[in-house]
């Protein structure tokens, strides 16, 4: 099975000066991986290196076979850290959705730029993370708990290879830890690959495969979770700041190629 995500002795910085180093993983098609390590070790700089947010300074990283430099836009959806959108944005819901679509809007695929299939992806991202009913609601009315399922749905909404997110259950309170959780087995029961960062792999247990740890810029661990050496997953987060109703699901996970939104791409 050719891996998604390929990275083998990479560096990822800022201003050239490596913060990870020496890092060596693969991610296979439907693996659910999540990144452990104390906080400052170089999570989100490694996987801010796969969406090209920090630099690649060694080593070889691949896409789908595409070195990182040239892969194609669209290939990953990425999730950001601590990100709500907090109550000054006035967007609708589908809206900060359809923004995940700019990758799409490239004078190289005129056809993409298709309103109405643009919509139709929107919905279909907004129902997999169970917002298909609050598309028209101004964004700044909903928990940040809906938030962040809405930069889920974003970053969805171009049916990505891979999708990386940096604690995604992060300053939420446990009933939205569950939500997100239930949201993200849904994804990975659809075959979705997904490369999480948290530290919180609790709420995530029923989701994840395997873990990579990385401590002081180097990976240091890469196994299932039940044999993670004592301390690999120090570092911690703890701002709550909302509530929200449960919601959860299950199926059996069927390793699938792209993101499929069930309608047709872009
Ligand atoms: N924009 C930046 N420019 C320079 N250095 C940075 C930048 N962002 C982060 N760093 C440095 O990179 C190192 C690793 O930070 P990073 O955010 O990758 O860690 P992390 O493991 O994700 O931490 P946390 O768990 O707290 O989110 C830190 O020393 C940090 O100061």
């Amino acid at each position: 099975m050719s891996p998604v995500i390929e990275v083998t002795d990479a560096a990822f910085g800022y201003a050239g000066q490596p913060v990870v180093s020496h890092v060596t993983f693969r991610l296979d098609p439907g693996e659910v991986v999540a990144v452990l390590g104390p906080n400052g070790s170089g999570k989100s700089t490694l996987i801010k290196g796969l969406v090209g947010l920090t630099e690649e300074l060694g080593g070889t990283t691949t896409i789908l076979g595409q070195p990182l430099a040239q892969a194609e836009r669209g290939l990953v959806g990425y999730v950001p850290q601590r990100h709500t959108l907090g109550t000054s944005v006035r967007a609708s819901v589908a809206e900060i959705v359809g923004t995940g679509r700019v990758a799409f809007m490239s004078m190289w695929r005129p056809w993409a730029r298709n309103p109405a299939r643009s919509r139709q992806a929107v919905a279909r991202a907004l129902d997999l993370v169970g917002l298909g009913d609050r598309a028209d609601a101004d964004v700044s009315a909903l928990s940040g708990g809906q938030q962040r399922r809405v930069l889920i749905a974003r970053a969805l909404a171009t049916s990505p290879e891979v999708l990386i997110m940096d604690e995604p259950t992060a300053g939420v309170d446990h009933g939205n830890q569950l939500v997100l959780a239930g949201v993200l087995e849904r994804l990975k029961a659809r075959g979705t690959t997904m490369l999480i960062v948290t530290h919180e792999l609790d709420a995530l247990a029923t989701v994840v495969d395997r873990v990579v740890v990385i401590e002081d810029g180097r990976l240091t661990y890469d196994g299932p979770a039940d044999s993670l050496p004592p301390g690999g997953t120090r570092g911690h987060h703890h701002d709550h700041d909302d509530e929200d109703t449960g919601e959860s699901a299950g199926a059996p996970v069927i390793p699938t190629a792209r993101i499929d939104l069930g309608g047709p791409r872009a």
